[in-house]
């Protein structure tokens, strides 16, 4: 292959982070579309130089004294690109699939060359998302896998091969009109891979792990910021690499200055976690970018995702707002309830297990010890924090409601019962949990995305604890108002 052409070769050694966010930027601003492999390679090798095997600096040599960034130089990156070339082109024989758009046979021969290629050693460690990690360690985690996937279709010509992404997993897109769809990685522990099939089977399944049909369909700039926000400025699990935060700081501004964050809200949501650790000054506060995060999710899809609700949510009570955190849960937990668990769904579980038994809990409880943070005690005395913690827990009752998996068991309820008793009695008294007359659905707008009418019919027996066979949990507040209240205090 003609070797790195100018645009590549001229920001070579890379010796600083904008050096990287140069290339980043001539990648994105180029004629050509942006080269996935040359740039997951460049990054992963920065990253890897960043958080790897790092001695702890003895203190009179700390990182004040010595720069740390790594000289990259381009035959390191020209050797690992050739060395990914020769085993794609090398696998792959495009004479076999003579036609314009690619099938579905092409998808899982490339899937076949990346999945080939792996040791089979331990897959969920950090730092195993890069191509950089393919071609030094024959490792990849799931996303990796999909990624490479699609680094190598752009590298065979394979353009109408795109990444598909979820919140918790990643598939590809193709054909003539980008609406094929197929697996191409494995996902979860456990889990027999289901390579080679079309989505359409599983998105069936209501299952969050799909989000119903409302996936992040990625671009080739959306693909860039993808690897971007992949990638993983820890070291170990108490400290993270600052200039590899700042790096993936710096290239996430690049790809929202352009644009290219507007539909990805995860992307979104891991630039506002980065400016809280290290603000960048004349840059948007992160409730702003987790705002947009928010809106991005509602405009584009159809309010399904959950983490743009989570991560404002993690943020507002790590800053003690536990009112405004509260009720993104509460609006976390309007999403879920739109699908139906299964087993595939355990990372969203986790996330609404933690709120429930542990931060929602935590929050009651360092209120009402003698705090002398009267803002804080007004929350026990609040009727709306008490009525969205009512619908933090309606949303995942319905979320169980027609699902094949229980979500529920014994220790949720303990749970909901002791935040729930902490609140002041006449405080529990102002809420009026409307119910209809008949006692008919809710006149909920989006009925579209209500359970279908046979998982109505199924609540009379699900919503079960897991622990207590015979108790039903039948979701009583599917709608609750508030009555308007002034000062809280003064009711004391
Ligand atoms: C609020 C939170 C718990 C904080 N971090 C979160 N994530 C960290 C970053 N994540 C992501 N960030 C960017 N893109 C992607 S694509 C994907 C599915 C596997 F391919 C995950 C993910 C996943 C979610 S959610």
């Amino acid at each position: 292959m003609a070797g790195f052409r100018d645009r590549e070769k001229k920001h070579f050694p890379l010796t600083s982070t904008s050096s990287v966010v140069a290339l980043f930027r001539d990648q994105l601003e180029g004629p050509n579309e942006p080269n996935l492999a040359f740039l997951s390679i460049t990054l992963g090798c920065v990253e890897n130089a960043l958080t790897l095997n790092r001695a702890a600096p003895a203190a009179e040599d700390s990182a004040l004294l010595q720069p740390i960034f790594p000289v990259v130089d381009l035959n390191m990156i020209e050797t690992l690109y050739r060395k990914f070339e020769t085993l794609v082109k090398g696998s792959v024989d495009l004479t076999k699939y003579p036609c314009k758009y690619s099938n579905r046979d092409l998808v899982k021969k490339i899937s076949d060359v990346i999945w080939a290629s792996l040791s089979r050693s331990f897959k969920d460690k950090a730092h195993l998302q890069s191509l950089y990690s393919l071609l030094t360690g024959n490792k990849l985690d799931c996303f990796g896998v999909a990624f490479g996937v699609v680094a190598a279709a752009q590298m065979l010509g394979c353009n109408d091969i795109h990444l598909a992404l979820s919140e918790d997993h990643a598939w590809v897109v193709f054909g003539e009109d980008g609406t094929d769809t197929a697996e191409v990685t494995w996902h979860g522990k456990g889990n027999e891979d289901k390579r080679g099939q079309s989505i359409a089977l599983s998105v069936a399944e209501k299952s969050w792990l799909y989000l119903n049909g409302h996936p992040v369909i990625c671009d080739r700039a959306m693909e860039v910021a993808a690897l971007v926000s992949a990638a993983n400025p820890s070291i170990n699990v108490t400290m993270d690499s600052i200039e590899m935060g700042a790096l993936q700081q710096e290239l996430l501004w690049l790809l929202y200055d352009k644009d290219h964050l507007s539909r990805y809200p995860m992307a979104l949501g891991n630039l506002g976690d980065l400016e809280e650790i290290s603000p960048t000054p004349g840059r948007p506060p992160p409730m702003a970018i987790f705002n947009e995060a928010i809106s991005s999710a509602v405009k584009h899809y159809d309010k399904h995702h959950v983490y743009p609700y989570t991560y404002m949510g993690g943020y507002l009570y790590r800053k003690r707002r536990y009112k405004e955190a509260i009720k993104c849960w509460a609006e976390a937990a309007n999403v879920i309830r739109k699908f139906n668990y299964t087993r595939e769904d355990e990372e969203i579980y986790k996330e609404f297990l933690e709120i429930a038994n542990e931060l929602i809990p935590n929050i009651v409880k360092s209120v009402s010890v003698q705090t002398l943070d009267r803002s804080q005690m007004n929350i026990l005395y609040n009727p709306e924090v008490y009525a969205d913690i009512l619908r933090f827990f309606d949303g995942i009752c319905e979320w169980e409601e027609g699902s094949s998996t229980p979500v529920l068991h014994v220790g949720w309820a303990q749970n909901l019962t002791f935040s729930l008793n902490k609140f002041d009695p006449r405080t529990r008294a102002k809420i009026d949990v409307g119910r209809d007359e008949d006692d008919s659905d809710s006149d909920d707008e989006d009925d579209d995305d209500e359970k279908s009418e046979n998982d109505e019919n199924d609540n009379e027996n699900n919503s079960r604890f897991k622990d207590e066979s015979d108790s039903k949990v039948e979701s009583e507040c599917k709608f609750v108002k508030t009555q308007d209240v002034s000062d809280p205090l003064q009711a004391v």
